[in-house]
């Protein structure tokens, strides 16, 4: 196998939404991302931390999908090992010069990955001005960052061994009693993770972390949305996850793009840094109170669009996290299917 690019991080998202004026009203007005760049069917959104042109793009089409993933690498020339390295795997791949692809970013590799996603891989990206302390601009959840993807797979194994082959860590695991993998958080920057698979009917987005300075703004973001009452938005917590630590609140977008609002996770940047494995009965695992997940946030999730736009076909999972109970006494049940 050829040299695998070098990624940096989760960088961009791409979402179709059905209507852009209410996708504006959530994202912008209420999540508070800044607009670097709109036209009469797409805006170009980045939290206030972030210097390159966006962090995620929403484009109107007919079908609430993901478009694509995109992912940063470090150099114009990983682009290039990006095209060998999917080609090498008998990957449907794209060039995507400069000024013919999403506006502001420039030469790109686009592949569907083995998972089955619509990804990106690119380097050059137009620069936005720096929003880091300009208070008087920071509103509704005050979002700084794109902090990750996390998609739906029947395949959590495969998913984990393509990512690993792509020089991604794992930090964190859910696993049952014979060590099957019920999910999986991998990493190229210094933090709990870039890309995270739930079990489930893939390929499909289940939701886009990004990432606020501290908790109190994830309080305020579910405040916000109960004061204008519009708390059907919100759909699991706020709370603490077992995972990754993190202090969180999941909402859905007006397309039902599920979006995860998420502070306060930790450094994994050492070369030895080892994978923290949670049992899948342990019911601290992705609540660290013991709350229950809410059904919806098993089951639903985005249908995502192939190289030509048109919506991949589905397969099912064979693990069901949901179905695994923690009884009375603590120990797991499996519920009857
Ligand atoms: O619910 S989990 O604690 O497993 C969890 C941890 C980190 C995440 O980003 C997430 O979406 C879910
Ligand atoms: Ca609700
Ligand atoms: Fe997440």
């Amino acid at each position: 196998m050829s040299t695998a690019p070098d990624v940096i991080r989760s960088a961009y998202a791409q979402l179709v939404v059905t209507d852009l004026g209410a996708a504006r009203w959530f994202w912008v007005d209420m999540l508070g991302l800044h607009v670097q760049h709109e036209t009469p069917d797409a805006l170009y959104l980045r939290g206030t931390d972030e210097l390159t042109h966006h962090s995620l793009v929403l484009r109107t089409g007919p079908v609430a999908a993901l478009d694509h993933l995109a992912y940063r690498v470090r150099t114009p020339e990983d682009v290039d090992r990006a095209e060998r390295f999917f080609t090498e795997l008998g990957r449907p791949v794209r060039r995507v010069p400069a000024g013919e692809g999403t506006y502001g970013v420039g030469d790109a590799l686009r592949t569907v990955d083995p998972l089955g996603f619509t990804v990106e891989f690119f380097h050059d990206i137009a620069r936005g001005e720096r929003l880091i302390q300009r208070y008087d601009l920071h509103r509704g959840a005050q979002i700084a960052r794109l902090d990750h993807f996390n998609v739906c797979t029947p395949d959590i194994p495969a998913a984990y061994e393509h990512y690993k082959s792509l020089g991604f860590g794992c930090s964190e695991t859910i696993e049952g009693d014979e060590h099957e993998l019920y999910a999986a958080w991998m990493f190229r920057k210094q933090t709990v993770h870039d890309v995270a698979f739930t079990g489930g009917a893939g390929p499909r987005l289940h939701h886009l972390g990004v990432a606020t300075h501290e908790s109190h703004q994830v309080l305020r973001t579910a405040d916000i949305f109960g004061s204008l009452g519009k708390e059907h938005h919100i759909e699991r917590g706020p709370g603490r996850h077992g995972v990754s630590n993190a202090f969180y609140v999941y909402l859905r977008d007006p397309d039902g793009h599920r979006v995860e609002v998420y502070t306060s996770d930790y450094y994994t940047g050492d070369p030895d840094h080892e994978t923290y494995r949670w049992s899948v009965h342990d019911d601290r695992r992705r609540d660290f109170w013991g709350n229950a997940v809410i059904e919806s946030w098993y089951k639903e999730a985005s249908p995502v669009l192939d190289l030509d736009g048109h919506v991949q076909p589905i397969s099912e999972a064979e693990l069901d996290e949901s179905a695994v109970q923690v009884g009375a006494d603590g120990l797991g049940i499996i519920k009857p299917s």
